[in-house]
């Protein structure tokens, strides 16, 4: 049941009462992902201090320099959901492998695994500029009492029981699916409480916002170009506006509130393209349909993808259903 203003607290338990069978541990984690963002944001909003600012030292597996707040985030999100025994595994962009999580008593009876982003837009936490974090969860494959294994985390997104980011922005939002439409919820930083502030989201079925990165234009396949020619051209209700912040959770979290669409297109230098599939594409996946919008790798639709790999990439159309068939259209011409 949806009541604005509710707290996050209670529209999880007034949710969980909704499904007969469930035991409680899907709120649980909500819960404790809720309460690790409250810390990371914490950190988030002292960025530009001198303790949290800068490179960390280490290169993750992607090849990129980790900053402090990666680090920092990331460790915050394992410590956080590992104390309360509520995943058998946890699976990061920071990490190179998946973390086996075994209960007090060294048992593995917990029934769910979680792969997150812990935080995404790295590239802009030291400029002031939005930043978040992204998770997705699935029901494990291997049975209760055996340690996860690899096959607990390569499940199509279609198997996605929930998914969520949290935005860290000119105000800090939670919003997350569990396959019954999404709620977007925003933090009183003065009492620490999330409230339901965005009720029900829908992504427009159409807008006039497209974000790719130009910068890389030179490189993008034929059909990408074309679209980015589509959307500047005088015509109709074009030119479309170009916005792109480099942080993909609040690109997308504004083309859903506004209408738009996200592209992060294969390139010459990136022949899969940027972004991940686990724990960015997935989610982002799930909460758009979800929404009643759409994403894809330009032909295949986003949820139907096999993984193979842990830390494997994928180009990435994503936002308002029209908008993206639209960009469909010109990739099929185009081949
Ligand atoms: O700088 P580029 O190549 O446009 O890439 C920006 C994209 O890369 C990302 O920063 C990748 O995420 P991480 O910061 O989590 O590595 C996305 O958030 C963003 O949309
Ligand atoms: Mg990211
Ligand atoms: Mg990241």
């Amino acid at each position: 049941m949806v009541r604005k203003n509710q707290t996050l607290g209670e529209f999880i338990i007034e949710n969980q009462a909704e499904f007969k069978y469930s035991s409680g541990e899907l709120s649980r984690l909500i819960n404790a992902i809720r309460l690790a963002a409250k810390v990371v944001n914490h950190e988030v909003n002292k960025a530009g201090l001198v303790d949290i600012t800068g490179a960390a030292g280490e290169t993750n597996i992607q090849g990129e320099q980790q900053q402090k707040l990666d680090v920092y985030a990331n460790e915050k999100f394992i410590q956080t959901i590992t104390n309360r025994e509520i995943v058998c595994g946890i699976a990061s962009e920071e990490n190179d492998d998946f973390i086996t999580i075994q209960g007090q008593n060294k048992d593995n009876n917990n029934k769910y695994v979680l792969l997150m982003d812990p935080l995404d837009g790295s590239s802009n936490i030291d400029v002031n500029v939005s930043v978040g974090t992204i998770f997705s969860v699935y029901r494990r494959v291997t049975p209760m009492g055996q340690p996860v294994t690899k096959e607990d985390f390569l499940q199509p997104g279609n198997q996605q029981v929930a998914a969520g980011y949290i935005v860290y922005g000119t105000s800090t939002m939670l919003v997350y699916t569990t396959g019954h439409g999404v709620n977007g919820f925003t933090l009183n930083p003065a009492i620490g409480t999330y409230y339901l502030s965005h009720p029900n989201m829908r992504f427009p079925k159409t807008g006039n916002i497209y974000s790719v990165n130009e910068g890389n234009y030179a490189q993008f396949p034929q059909g990408v170009k074309d679209y980015i020619k589509y959307c500047q051209a005088e015509e109709g209700d074009r030119p479309y506006t170009a916005r792109y912040i480099g942080s993909l959770v609040s690109d997308f979290h504004r083309n859903m509130i506004k209408g738009g669409i996200y592209i992060y297109p294969k390139s010459k230098k990136a022949t899969k393209g940027k972004l991940r599939l686990l724990y960015e594409c997935n989610p982002m996946a799930f909460i758009a349909e979800q929404a009643g919008g759409k994403a894809s790798d330009g032909f295949t639709r986003i949820l139907d993808i096999q993984p193979e790999s842990l830390h494997e990439r994928v180009p990435f159309f994503c936002g308002s259903e029209e908008m993206v068939n639209k960009a469909e259209e010109f990739m099929q011409k185009a081949e």
